[in-house]
């Protein structure tokens, strides 16, 4: 059975619970629609891959407020008491539509939308995005590295440098998601089925009175399943011929042995070194890992000086998304719904980059008839008819000159989808991982590349830009 993530009901800003009072006592009949979205991609890639849906709807469903909780609200002295009974008999109403997880994501475009009351829609607004913002980063960042491992395997090692369990937990989920292919964390190999990895420490080593009998031992309890890690002493003088050793001891009873690990040091000299010896004894399948404050630019330059490496194990620097920490999504009113009308809302900014795009949207893929490789999105206001021709469209980028196309020959493909709430089932990681494959592999190839990727077209239809126009004049006057 899975186990599902705790309560976290309070996991919140107080502002939301503090306007959701407010909005309870002013605007009680108002619906509301919000959009998740950000704006610059970590690393300066050109998308974002989500993640976390699982994790939001299983929260969102058992949003529940127990007496401590309300007598907590209480003691704060800020709340009415007719709120605070609302809360008491809380029931998630919204309606949420959301792309597929594994699915890549261009700036402004909404991946989240929630549809229902405005007190509602607005309390979750922290949690969404804790979530959402968290497993999204650690995805997009597997995503950079296992492009730079170029189909190698990535095991996810980096529980013991996360910033806390959670990190640690939905890390490993989302690095699988982003394409890692087991993870050392066993908690989350359990709860996520995800295939449980990993070799051993160095105090396994240095426990025995020689490596050679820590090699042999380990081999003796585990002959199936023997990656030993030869840089405790020295890599090419004492590892790697121990470990041939114990391989060829191995062989005499019949097991083909899984490897070695190397963990410090130049690992383009050393794998290379290794790769020699291990092939000159005949053990052209033993197979070389790597491990050591990898990351995308460090595998990349491996690969490129021809390292003989067949895995890599990937900590610190994925699980944090150490050079790039931060996914700033954002949640934003896009309209009010009062008396049966929508009244699409922006929020206007000193920067142009901020102008939020107003009204209930849908997002489209587009694809050239008979092509199976996309070339741009687009963001429509969900009351327009797409796929009909010729449709007119500007690039939805602030900072692009604004000016309108004709788009002609395009099959459009709408990533937005209704979530069941009451009978959502997530998908198996792997599923999620293989969808997130596909997907990435419609997209222009200048798109994904790790440094300097081509902007990738996120188009607005001419309905949208005129509407957040509209809006524009309006607020200045
Ligand atoms: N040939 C190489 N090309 C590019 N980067 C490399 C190469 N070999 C190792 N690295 C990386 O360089 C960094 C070296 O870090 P550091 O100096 O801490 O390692 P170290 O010398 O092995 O020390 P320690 O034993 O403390 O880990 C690591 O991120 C490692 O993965
Ligand atoms: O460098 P990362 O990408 O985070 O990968 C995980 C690191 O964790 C271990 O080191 P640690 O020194 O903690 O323990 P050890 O004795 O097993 O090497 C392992 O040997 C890696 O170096
Ligand atoms: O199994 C391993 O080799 C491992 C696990 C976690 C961190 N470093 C290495």
């Amino acid at each position: 059975m899975e186990v599902k993530m705790k309560s976290l009901s309070l996991l919140t800003d107080l502002y939301e619970y503090s306007m959701a009072n407010g909005f309870e006592q002013n605007l009680v009949n108002d619906q509301a629609v919000f959009d998740v979205f950000f704006r610059k991609v970590p690393d300066d890639g050109s998308f974002v891959i989500v993640a976390g849906l699982q994790q939001v709807v299983e929260q969102l469903v058992q949003l529940h407020f127990n007496d401590s909780d309300i007598s907590y609200f209480k003691g704060l002295n800020l709340f009415d008491s007719k709120f605070l009974n609302m809360l008491q008999n809380f029931e998630f109403e919204c309606r949420i539509n959301a792309v597929p997880e594994g699915t890549p994501i261009f700036p402004r475009e909404p991946l989240l939308t929630i549809e229902g009351p405005l007190i509602q829609a607005q309390m979750v607004e922290t949690l969404v995005l804790n979530i959402l913002n968290h497993q999204s980063l650690i995805a997009t960042k597997s995503r950079r590295i296992n492009f730079a491992a170029q189909g190698r395997p990535v095991m996810e090692f980096g529980a013991r440098r996360a910033q806390g369990p959670d990190s640690a937990i939905f890390g490993a989920r989302a690095a699988v998601i982003g394409g890692c292919s087991s993870t050392s964390n066993v908690y989350a190999a359990k709860q996520f089925n995800i295939p449980a990895a990993g070799t051993m420490a160095h105090s396994w080593i240095e426990a025995f009175d020689s490596e050679l009998e820590s090699f042999q031992q380990w081999a003796r309890i585990y002959p199936e399943n023997t990656a030993l890690l030869v840089d405790t002493y020295n890599v090419l003088e004492s590892g790697v011929p121990n470990a041939i050793k114990v391989f060829k001891e191995l062989k005499g009873e019949g097991h083909a042995p899984i490897g070695i690990r190397i963990d410090s040091g130049d690992i383009g000299y050393l794998t290379k070194a290794a790769r020699k010896m291990l092939d000159d004894a005949g053990f052209y399948d033993a197979k070389i890992t790597v491990s050591n404050a990898l990351d995308e630019r460090v595998i990349t330059s491996l690969l490129q000086e021809g390292a003989p490496i067949d895995n890599f194990g990937v900590g610190e620097k994925l699980i944090t998304s150490a050079s790039s920490p931060v996914l700033s999504g954002v949640y934003k009113l896009a309209a009010i719904e009062r008396n049966g009308k929508v009244i699409p809302k922006l929020k206007v900014s000193g920067s142009r980059e901020k102008v939020t795009l107003p009204g209930i949207k849908k997002i489209y893929r587009l694809y050239k008839i008979g092509s199976a490789q996309s070339f741009a999105d687009l963001i429509a206001l969900n009351y327009e008819e797409i796929g009909g021709e010729p449709l007119s469209v500007i690039d939805s980028d602030p900072l692009s000159v604004g000016k309108m196309h004709v788009l002609r020959g395009y099959r459009a493909e709408e990533l937005l989808k209704e979530i069941n709430l009451t009978h959502f089932r997530s998908n198996d990681v792997f599923k999620i991982k293989d969808y997130c494959q596909t997907e990435i592999g419609k997209l222009p190839d200048e798109t994904k590349r790790l440094t300097n990727p081509n902007r990738y077209t996120v188009y607005m239809t001419e309905k949208l830009a005129n509407l957040q126009q509209r809006l524009l004049k309006k607020s200045a006057n």
